[in-house]
């Protein structure tokens, strides 16, 4: 297997206005699905476009299998496949004619590009829709293309922005069952605000805040983290309104005697709170509340 290696150094990003969109991000991405979490505004988007070489860090340096990806673009840009957040299609084109005509601008030979663009449909699984209208396909299926034009040329980085917004459930986990096919012989970095989109399958996370990584590590460390911190309490209903001010929680749930609210805080909330084993939910909103305390 080839290395797909993706280092970076102390990372900053300011935009022209003066903003600091990112903060000193360090980090060492490999082979497996990399989740990035992170609120709208943490960063994501602007670390994607530096990692796709549409941007050059304004602090510190990327490296990709060690060379400097703003210094050297092309060797990261031959290996790159990039969905972005604002991914469009023409509505009038088939999936085929479409992926043929990016194909072209991509650079694929003519001579490979129909074979190719055969054997990405039948990857994402859309073989047999090849050659509708762009138009008449569902959100799920347009995002399935997305995916198909990032593969075109055989990525060794996949990069997908945000990728299930306006997915229904079962197009959802169709896409993460994709990705993590995809992820066996590539780095794969997947931004999202959805802990669910990546708790199955990320083999790594970067967590990110106000242009800062606040984590970065395994999904069991994370929980590791917020082990004995995770609570259940039932409360009377009239209560759970001051509770929820007071604590961060994950989750109510309505039963006969009152309100069983789920939180996340440093000590028992009360003495007939319940010590529960941390999901990658509380374990994420648990670090978010920390850092939002520091
Ligand atoms: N062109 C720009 N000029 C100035 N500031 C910008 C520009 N684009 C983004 N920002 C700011 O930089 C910060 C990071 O934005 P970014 O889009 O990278 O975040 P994000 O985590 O991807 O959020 P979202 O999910 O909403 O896209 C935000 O505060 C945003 O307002």
């Amino acid at each position: 297997m080839s290395s797909c290696t993706l280092d970076l150094d102390g990372v900053g990003f300011r935009y022209k206005g003066g903003h600091d969109a990112l903060s000193e991000v360090s980090l060492r991405l490999e082979r497996g699905i990399v989740g990035l979490l992170g609120p709208n505004g943490a960063g994501k988007s602007t670390l994607m476009r530096i990692l796709a070489t549409l941007a050059k860090p304004t602090r510190g340096r990327v490296q990709w299998n060690g060379e400097d990806t703003a210094r050297r673009p092309d060797p990261l840009r031959r290996t790159l496949g990039y969905l972005p957040q604002d991914f469009g299609v023409y509505p009038m084109l088939s999936a085929r004619e479409f992926l043929a005509y990016l194909s072209a601008v991509k650079g694929v030979s003519a001579k490979r590009a129909a074979a190719r663009v055969d054997e990405c449909l039948a990857q994402v699984g859309l073989s047999e829709a090849a050659d509708r209208r762009l138009g008449e396909f569902s959100g799920g299926m347009r995002q399935r293309v997305g995916i198909a034009q990032a593969l075109l040329n055989d990525p060794k980085l996949l990069i997908v922005d945000e990728p299930t917004v306006g997915l229904d459930p079962e197009e959802r986990l169709r896409f993460r069952h994709l990705l993590s096919d995809l992820a066996v012989d590539r780095l794969v970095i997947l931004s999202t605000h959805i802990v669910s989109d990546i708790e199955a399958s990320a083999s790594s996370l970067a967590i990110m805040a106000k242009g800062r990584l606040l984590f970065s590590g395994t999904p069991e460390a994370l929980i590791a983290d917020a082990a004995g911190h995770v609570w259940e309490w039932t409360v009377p209903a009239e209560q759970v309104a001051t509770v929820r001010a007071r604590h961060v929680t994950t989750g109510s749930q309505r039963l006969a005697d009152g309100v069983r609210l789920r939180l996340v805080a440093e000590r028992a909330p009360s003495a007939d709170a319940v010590p529960v084993a941390a999901g990658l939910e509380d374990a994420h909103l648990w670090l978010v509340a920390r850092g939002e305390n520091r």
